[in-house]
């Protein structure tokens, strides 16, 4: 039986609608494939993003700037949508469980992830949220908005960008661990934790979104995990994506793929942020990282497929 930590992106919770009815469906489909790490004994802490949703609510937020219903900041936006997709992924993961016999508790956790009030990020905006904008969507956004940020997105559209700060520490992970040690399947630092800074007792949130990737790492590293498995929407990692000779990695050290990183293989706010969580994970515990799709979690499991980081 494995500690497995497991990050889920976008496509596991919004595809082209998003409605509520739709983004439930998506969860379903994605408790619908976590539950071959339960039924192979595995141990699961589940994390998950927040990008569209947390973008779509701040755009919400702009409707309701009365003072009997004032707007929400952006680290209360980040806590509402952990309420949410947690909801979505309890009973997702609950019925699943159900339908197959097995008998394990599951929650959602709010969850707080520390962060440095001086860390650059905070005077940088890189991270997308959101709905994608086409170019003349985005002006007419930024000129609307003047505070604004837009960036192009990996060739799918322009998107807001707002702070991302590297997380220090999850605020909850003793908590979490004991939960863990308990047989329950916890959902934590959904879209990488509510950002806060430390003062004296107390957690102050800052308006930022911090990158689920540098969390999910973060908290396999923080409860001993025995693999960090990142399910996102493509196979696995690629040299030279998009480009007529794309090269898909399967087995690959840490070491190679910093190289990699280092030489600006990956896009930042895409694959940037996965393979360095994961390399960062191997460096720091020697245990093994997976990058590869949600639909192959069976052949993830038995090591057919995504890309696999090892320290060695
Ligand atoms: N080098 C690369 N290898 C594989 N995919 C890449 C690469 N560079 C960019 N991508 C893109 O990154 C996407 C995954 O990033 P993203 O959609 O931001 O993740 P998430 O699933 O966390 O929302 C893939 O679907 C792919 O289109
Ligand atoms: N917070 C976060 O990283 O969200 P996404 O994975 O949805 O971009």
């Amino acid at each position: 039986m494995a500690k497995i930590v497991v990050a889920l992106g976008g496509n596991a919770i919004l595809s082209t609608d998003a409605s509520a009815s739709a983004q439930m469906q998506a969860v379903r489909n994605t408790a619908h494939e976590l539950i071959n790490f339960i039924k192979n004994g595995d141990q699961l802490i589940i994390t998950h993003g927040n990008g569209p949703q947390v973008g779509n609510l701040l755009l919400q937020q702009m409707n309701s700037d009365s003072k009997s219903n004032p707007a929400m900041p952006l680290d209360t936006c980040g806590a509402m949508t952990q309420g949410s997709i947690g909801y979505w992924f309890e009973n997702a993961l609950n019925e699943e469980l159900a339908e197959n016999g097995i008998k394990r508790s599951v929650i959602s956790i709010v969850t707080q992830t520390i962060v440095d009030e001086t860390d650059p990020a905070f005077k940088s905006p890189s991270k997308p949220i959101g709905p994608f904008y086409t170019k003349e969507e985005a002006d007419q956004m930024k000129s609307a908005h003047s505070d604004w940020e837009l960036v192009e997105d990996s060739g799918r559209g322009y998107r807001r960008v707002v702070p991302s700060p590297k997380p220090l520490i999850i605020n909850e992970y003793e908590a979490i661990q004991k939960v863990v040690e308990a047989g329950i399947i916890p959902i934590v630092s959904g879209g990488g934790g509510i950002p806060v800074v430390k003062q004296g007792n107390k957690l102050i949130g800052k308006e930022a979104v911090i990158d689920k990737d540098f969390s999910a790492s973060k908290i396999a590293q923080l409860v001993n995990a025995d693999q960090l498995i990142i399910l996102t929407s493509v196979g696995g990692v690629f040299y030279n994506f998009g480009k007529p000779d794309q090269k898909e990695v399967k087995d690959v050290t840490a070491s190679e793929l910093q190289e990699h990183i280092d030489s600006h293989e990956f896009a930042a706010g895409s694959m940037l942020p996965k393979v360095q969580a994961a390399v960062d994970f191997v460096n720091e515990t020697g245990n093994s990282a997976v990058i590869g799709a949600l639909e192959d979690v069976a052949k993830i499991i038995q090591g057919s497929e995504g890309t696999k980081i090892t320290a060695k």
